[in-house]
């Protein structure tokens, strides 16, 4: 039994409107499945939890955003239930890195070709991030987003509202990073970003050579940036060029341990989950998915 869990808020009612072509063609064959639609945050990983328990679960299918996918695979990590996914939020990074169509119907044929992958995916203190997570600048993005209404009326430019609002000001932080337990030291850190996947926030490849099934994190430090120059080096994350730069310093290890004061928002795939210091521990092979 394929089961879909429907985050109908996501991408500003799209994921509602997703599910209903989803399931239209769903009623055209013969296969079995059920669906639930969710009505608070954080239901999808309580829902996905119980049933991975019961018998006869072939794979569920997150129908949402990337915090859709952050919620369903914090529920069937650890478990042989696959993650299916079909897009329906803003960002969609998880779905391009992965190769998943956008496409509602072409999503729902590549789950039910049903080629099982197992990919790493990391602790962040109590949660699990399947794709990216933060610290910094984009951590105060994604709080700022996330805790007003304007996803609702600006969609997906609610992202560019809130950078260019938080932008505005934000003041470079002091924070110690541990890498592998080997300390490292950058003055005025603008943010620290952890990937499993190249891409997040829409498309940036923040770190372009992430690869979630090579059993390490990689991490992406900017530091040491006017603002100006900050707002400069963005066009060239959509590219991965930034690495380049002098002001970008990048590390791959197991375990990172980041520090601040004061307590800055840490986000795993966009959610906000909590405050530093953090400690992010790659779980490689540790999730199924479609
Ligand atoms: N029924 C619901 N009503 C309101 N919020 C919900 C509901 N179900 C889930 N949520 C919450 O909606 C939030 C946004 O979900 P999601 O990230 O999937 O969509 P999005 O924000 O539109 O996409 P993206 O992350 O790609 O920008 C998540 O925090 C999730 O917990």
């Amino acid at each position: 039994m394929y089961t879909f869990l429907v985050n109908p808020a996501a991408g500003n009612g799209r994921g509602q409107q997703v599910w209903n072509r989803v399931r239209k063609k769903l009623e055209k064959t013969s296969i079995p499945y059920q669906a639930e639609i969710t009505s608070y945050a954080g239901e999808a990983t309580e829902i996905a939890r119980k049933l991975a328990e019961q018998p006869g679960i072939r794979a569920i299918v997150a129908i949402g955003g990337d915090g859709t996918v952050h919620e369903v695979g914090n529920g069937l990590v650890k478990t042989e239930i696959p993650l299916g996914y079909i897009p329906a939020g803003s960002g969609n990074d998880f779905a391009s890195a992965h190769g998943i169509p956008s496409h509602p119907e072409r999503a729902l044929e590549r789950i039910l070709r049903h080629q099982v992958r197992r990919i790493d995916t990391a602790q962040v203190n109590n949660r699990m991030m399947i794709g990216f997570s933060g610290i910094g600048f984009d951590g105060k993005v994604a709080e700022s987003v996330n805790s007003s209404s304007s996803k609702r009326w600006l969609g997906r430019f609610a992202y560019l509202a809130g950078a260019f609002q938080t932008w505005a000001r934000f003041r470079p932080y002091q924070m110690t990073l541990v890498v592998d337990g080997q300390p490292f030291h950058y003055q005025g850190i603008w943010l620290i970003a952890v990937a499993n996947i190249p891409n997040y926030g829409g498309g940036m490849l923040i770190c372009p050579h992430a690869d979630s099934g090579d059993g390490l994190l990689d991490l992406c430090c900017v530091h040491s940036l006017t603002k100006a120059r900050f707002l400069q080096i963005i066009p060239s994350v959509f590219r991965g060029a930034h690495i380049h730069h002098p002001s970008v310093s990048l590390h791959r290890g197991e375990t990172f341990t980041i520090t601040s004061d004061p307590p800055l928002p840490i986000h795993a795939d966009g959610e906000i989950i909590g405050k530093t210091p953090a400690t992010i521990r790659i779980h490689p092979q540790s999730l199924s998915i479609l």
